[in-house]
């Protein structure tokens, strides 16, 4: 319970206090009925009206929820008799909120005060194991939780809400819950929760659990169950990898298979070392990319590793009729796993020279590391002298370009769907640049390259061509371009600077084409010759006519205030300038707040090619 302390007091038995009283006297029973877990309002009339807010986790049992509040509320009588405002975020069982003030704070995002504890006990298993399972938990929760699923019934209110359990090793676990105010966006949820974990990481890394509280959200982690919440939850999201290092652990890979997988990579590694070094010889570059295959890495990954049979076994043979489709690398075929996981399997085709074996490894060794429900999964792989494989989770609803640019299809992605894409899009964009503990440039986002799921949630993938950069560096330049003209960013691909600006501009064109429902790359208006998509977008908003861009087969379904606001979006992400292009998480709550204003677009860079929507696997800069 946090009192005000510097925001102001009242002296008793004024109006204020009356009506404070009188307010929070009725949450209880106004949250329960509403829709039993959520209720704001305010009462009396200025200068001494109260705003109040009360909030229970979603689902709790009315009774408890009503007890929680009624508890907090008598508290907050109690602890803070005279302050203008305060909040408390209570629970034993249930957890619950309440918050009142002498000024609305519906709908903002407020960080301060916060109040932060901790559990004094220390981590006694290896750090660096548990960090990258409760990190990779955290952004999996934070992600859930700010989600918002919307109210059921009455209330618009989103329910930011998560609570779940992860395995730590095969006997502990990793309890955690969070919570927003629902008259957040989910991009505020999402700041808010972002910087209650941030808090927690600054103070106490290495400590048993902890919680942080602030007035617009609340986390809580600890290796026991200390709410209820977690009674209904047996597993949630399948577990991660439990840790290998205890020694516990009756299924861990043995010895020797660890020792052959960690042999088989190092040589790779090396071979692709001695490559590096040898170009960096004769080419006498002045720069260097960073390169992902560190040790590191590799001992993080060795545990996905699956054995060549059982995928053999899972593909039926890797037969044509389980073939899903051909990439850069080889085919890839569905397969089924002895458990009944479906999964999707890229097979590096045997004819491949040095540098696809060299992108394979690094897909594989990149996408290990990532989990974000807008990126593909990495589920293991298979790194034997004759057969590369990586094993992803199966995506079943293909690629975007599949249902985007089939004209039988498109009418499907109704504008709700495209918009909830292209939101996802941006958010698994964000988690590369910004969210994972790398920097990620992808350098060849593109509509192939976004799987939709069984509720047509995008999924990116396609990792070949992604490069890391240094945290704290913005640009990076490379000699040899790689990724598709029409996609790519002028200054990429005219001076090999790449940025998670240039990921940008990408997003952007991928907007445009969401919307028009055609490829940028077949893209010849008859009535503005040697236009391309950028140009031809950029024509229409300059005239007033945004919608003329629509796709005709969404455009009753479509809000029109929604899709102007993508094609500004798209606009300012293609921006010549990369310095004026938003960043991913700009974006981000650009799409979900109406009330951010958007800057006016300059003019769009964009590269001329005239061959169509190529794919550039090596194309030096030097040699043209
Ligand atoms: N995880 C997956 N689930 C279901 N289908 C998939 C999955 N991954 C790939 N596919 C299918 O296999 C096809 C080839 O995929 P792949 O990623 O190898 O190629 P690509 O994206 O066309 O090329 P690139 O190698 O340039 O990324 C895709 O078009 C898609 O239909």
């Amino acid at each position: 319970q946090i009192c005000g302390n510097t925001t102001g007091t009242f002296r008793p038995n004024t109006t204020y206090d009356s009506n404070r009283r009188l307010i929070l006297s009725s949450l209880a029973s106004n949250v329960t009925s509403r829709d039993g877990f959520f209720y704001n309002s305010s009462f009396g009339k200025e200068p001494d009206r109260v705003y109040a807010m009360g909030l229970c986790i979603p689902g709790a049992e009315s009774e408890d929820c009503s007890d929680c509040i009624t508890k907090a509320v008598t508290e907050m009588i109690q602890n803070c008799p005279n302050q203008t405002e305060a909040f408390s975020w209570p629970g034993t069982e249930t957890l619950c909120m309440v918050r009142y003030a002498n000024s609305s704070f519906f709908g903002s995002m407020d960080l301060e005060p916060n109040l932060l504890r901790y559990n004094a006990g220390n981590i006694t298993i290896n750090m660096s194991e548990f960090e990258r399972i409760w990190d990779a938990f955290m952004i999996r929760m934070i992600d859930t939780a700010s989600a918002g699923r919307r109210g059921a019934s009455s209330s618009s209110s989103g329910k930011y809400y998560a609570a779940d359990i992860t395995s730590l090793t095969s006997f502990q676990r990793v309890y955690a819950l969070m919570e927003c105010t629902p008259d957040l966006s989910p991009g505020s949820c999402d700041a808010c929760l972002r910087a209650n974990v941030r808090k927690y990481q600054e103070c106490c890394r290495g400590n048993q659990g902890g919680v942080t509280r602030r007035p617009s959200c609340y986390f809580r982690w600890d290796l026991y169950p200390f709410l209820g919440a977690f009674d209904n939850i047996s597993s949630g999201a399948p577990p991660l990898q439990p840790l290998t290092s205890d020694g516990d652990d009756g299924d861990s890979l043995s010895v020797g298979a660890v020792v052959g997988i960690v042999a088989a990579i190092i040589v790779i590694v090396l071979v692709r070392l001695l490559a590096l070094a040898f170009a960096f010889c004769r080419r006498k570059k002045s720069h260097q990319e960073v390169d992902f295959q560190s040790g590191d890495d590799i001992s993080t990954t060795h545990s996905l590793q699956f054995d060549f049979k059982t995928v053999e076994a899972a593909t039926d043979k890797f037969s044509m009729s389980n073939r899903l489709g051909q990439g850069g690398f080889g085919e890839v075929y569905k397969g089924i796993l002895p458990n009944g996981t479906e999964v999707a399997v890229k097979r590096l085709s045997k004819t491949s020279g040095q540098g696809p074996i060299q992108e394979f490894m690094a897909e594989t060794l990149l996408v290990a590391k990532l989990q974000h429900r807008n990126v593909v999964k990495l589920l293991g792989f298979c790194l034997e002298p004759e057969e590369k494989l990586i094993v992803y989770e199966f995506v079943p609803n293909k690629s975007l370009d599949y249902q985007l640019f089939d004209p039988k299809k498109q009418g499907q992605l109704d504008w709700t769907r495209r918009y909830k894409i292209i939101s996802g899009i941006a958010r698994g964009i964000l988690y590369l640049h910004q969210d994972s503990r790398l920097i990620i440039i992808h350098r060849n986002l593109k509509a192939s390259n976004i799987l939709l799921d069984a509720d047509i949630n995008p999924k990116i993938t396609g990792f070949g061509k992604a490069r890391i950069i240094a945290v704290g560096q913005t640009l990076e330049n490379t000699r040899i371009i790689v990724g598709t003209y029409g996609y790519m960013s002028p200054e990429y691909a005219m001076h090999g600077q790449f940025s998670t600006k240039s990921d940008v501009y990408s997003f952007g064109v991928l907007v445009l084409e969401i919307i028009i429902g055609k490829r940028n790359s077949n893209f010849h208006e008859t009535d503005s010759k040697g236009s391309n998509l950028v140009t031809y977008a950029w024509n229409l908003w300059r005239n007033g006519l945004p919608l003329e861009l629509v796709d005709p087969s969404v455009k009753k379904s479509c809000d029109s205030s929604e899709v102007i606001r993508c094609i500004h979006i798209a606009l300012l992400c293609v921006q010549e300038n990369p310095m004026d292009r938003p960043t991913l998480s700009t974006v981000i709550s650009m799409l979900t707040s109406n009330t951010i204003t958007l800057p006016v677009p300059h003019q769009p860079g964009f590269f001329v090619q005239s061959s169509r929507d190529q794919d550039l696997s090596t194309v030096d800069l030097e040699s043209g």
